[in-house]
């Protein structure tokens, strides 16, 4: 039966538990949290060099050394950095102390009995391929980006049984080729996005094809592609020019992916849109480039299970938006973005806390492509970085309420069969910097070492994990106060963390030089007292 949209009741809590068998995780990507960013014979990638340019970056933060210092920095859900694996041009060179790390890594998960998740690309292309080919504009990438999953399949798949190619496509097309906001920092507007993901979408084909030919039969495992889309929710339900906007803005961030995979073509309603404003600027072609029929029937069918990452909603107005002379995606979709004001805000500008959209989102996946197994890959808020609160109580919120909705959606009968949260830690939010947080744990990054604090949400998670939903309402009330009341004595640890950082200058400058002079002057009175003796 379809998910009633008229009937859905924001406000009401079900308590229940997920299926059997289904997997939580935690999440988290290499440029983000790995640093290390020149060692280990790592190439550099588009990130690399665009953070380290003036003004990119919040207070011109980079990666450079983020958290990879002390422990593996990823949950079950991590994501692989090609730079640190292998140079592809001009030679295919293949760096085997980056081999070893991810082999660690994933050796490390499966000892502590966690199914290890691995997406091939979040984002940092090797540096070379952006200068040499201009990066996701070129057609060449396909090729680039098969033979690094081939080495990935070849070197990893024998424990690696999960794999995703691609993470959040539309950003590294939007922000990447279009407002430029992202690496390589590209505005080509109205053209270079859908250029980029043209590309993105034939190399997640060529790569599942590969899969499915050369390892699916020894290694037994599956691929998929993770796409990010926000809920778009007509302004006024009861106006069909609303309701019609609300879909264009989902059909432009996830059907602009989803639908060539599953349905293989792009949605409709991109093709007429690009078309008519491609023509309105005196453009014989559309700028949305087209599949021929081969390509259609190749690139359908490629994913094994559909990754969704989500974060928030917006409200969504029909509004004609006229750019004959400057043409850009934004534009091409004639709509209006809008929040509520009472929606909660509690970290990054963009994301309002709005659980009633995972559900919503979720059964228009079912509907729309034919109910693919899901994997939900990333799903979490942040904080503003001045708070150093361990007792994040608007984060188990934000958990408590958007995995309820998520276990409304499996009640409509969407097939999601896991959760990851998003993050681990704290980590590098690109053009952010470190000053949003969404970890469940807190890193300090000041102190070199980027020591590690349990935050109360990890707690809470623990006791959705551990209980596999939410048994009943006494027991999940408790989980709230319990998390409340540990998160205090991490706090107090935090807040010492000031004083541990002075102890190690204390003891790795101060007492060495103490201890150096107190020598010398040994040296020197010994000299002297030897003197007078003579
Ligand atoms: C009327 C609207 C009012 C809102 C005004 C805010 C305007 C800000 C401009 C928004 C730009 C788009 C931002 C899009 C963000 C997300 O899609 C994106 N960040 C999700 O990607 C994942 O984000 C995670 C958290 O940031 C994580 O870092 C991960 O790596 C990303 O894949």
């Amino acid at each position: 039966e379809d998910f009633n949209w008229a009937k859905n009741d924001h406000g009401s809590f079900y308590y229940g538990t997920f299926p059997a068998g289904f997997s939580w995780g935690v999440g988290s990507s290499a440029y983000q949290t790995e640093g290390a960013w020149d060692r280990d014979g790592k190439g550099m990638s588009i990130w690399d060099v665009f953070s380290h340019r003036q003004g990119k970056v919040q207070h011109n933060e980079t990666g450079d050394s983020s958290s990879r210092c002390c422990a593996f920095p990823h949950g079950s859900s991590c994501h692989i950095a090609a730079p640190l694996l292998c140079f592809p041009f001009p030679a295919n060179h293949v760096n085997e102390k980056g081999i070893k790390y991810y082999d660690d890594l994933i050796n490390v998960l499966l000892e502590n009995k966690m199914t290890p998740i691995v997406t091939l690309y979040h984002w940092d292309l090797p540096q070379t391929l952006q200068e040499k080919f201009g990066g996701w504009q070129n057609i060449s990438m396909i090729g680039y980006f098969s033979d690094f999953a081939g080495l990935c399949f070849e070197r990893f798949g024998n424990r690696v049984k999960h794999w995703i190619t691609f993470s959040h496509p539309w950003s590294v097309a939007v922000e990447g080729y279009e407002t430029g906001k992202h690496a390589p920092g590209m505005q080509m507007k109205g053209s270079g996005a859908y250029r980029a993901a043209h590309h993105i979408i034939k190399a997640h084909a060529r790569v599942w094809h590969m899969y499915d030919s050369q390892w699916r039969s020894k290694q037994k495992g599956i691929v998929g592609i993770s796409l990010t889309a926000d809920w778009g929710e007509p302004v006024d339900i009861l106006d069909q020019k609303d309701v019609e906007a609300a879909e264009r803005y989902v059909q432009f961030s996830l059907g602009w992916f989803a639908s060539p995979i599953f349905n293989g073509d792009y949605p409709q309603v991109m093709k007429d849109f690009i078309t008519k404003k491609s023509a309105q600027q005196g453009l014989t072609t559309s700028r949305l480039p087209t599949f021929s029929s081969q390509e259609k029937s190749y690139i359908k069918g490629t994913s094994d299970f559909l990754g969704i990452g989500h974060f928030t909603t917006r409200y969504v107005t029909q509004k004609n938006i006229p750019a004959i002379n400057s043409p850009s995606f934004y534009s091409d979709r004639d709509l209006a973005e809008l929040v509520d004001p009472q929606w909660p805000d509690p970290g990054s500008e963009w994301l309002y806390a709005v659980p009633w959209g995972f559900r919503r989102l979720l059964n228009f996946v079912k509907t729309q492509y034919g109910n693919p197994m899901i994997y939900v890959t990333e799903n979490g808020v942040s904080e503003k970085a001045m708070c150093t609160e361990l007792c994040d109580k608007w984060r188990i919120q934000y958990y408590k309420e958007y995995i309820n909705e998520l276990l409304k959606a499996i009640k409509d009968g969407v097939n999601v069969r896991s959760y990851t949260a998003w993050s681990l830690l704290d980590k590098f939010e690109w053009e952010d910097g470190y000053s949003e947080r969404f970890g469940l744990y807190y890193v300090d990054f000041r102190n070199k070492n980027k020591p590690r604090y349990p935050k109360a949400s990890v707690q809470y998670y623990k006791k959705i994990i551990s209980s596999n939903g939410f048994p009943n309402q006494r027991e999940v009330d408790s989980w709230m106060r319990k998390a409340m009341e540990t998160c205090s004595s991490s706090n107090q640890l935090l807040a010492a963390d000031p004083l541990a950082s002075h102890m190690e200058m204390v003891t790795e400058i101060v007492v060495p030089t103490v201890c150096t002079l107190c020598i010398l002057l040994s040296a020197v009175f010994l000299m002297f007292l030897l003197r007078r003796h003579n």
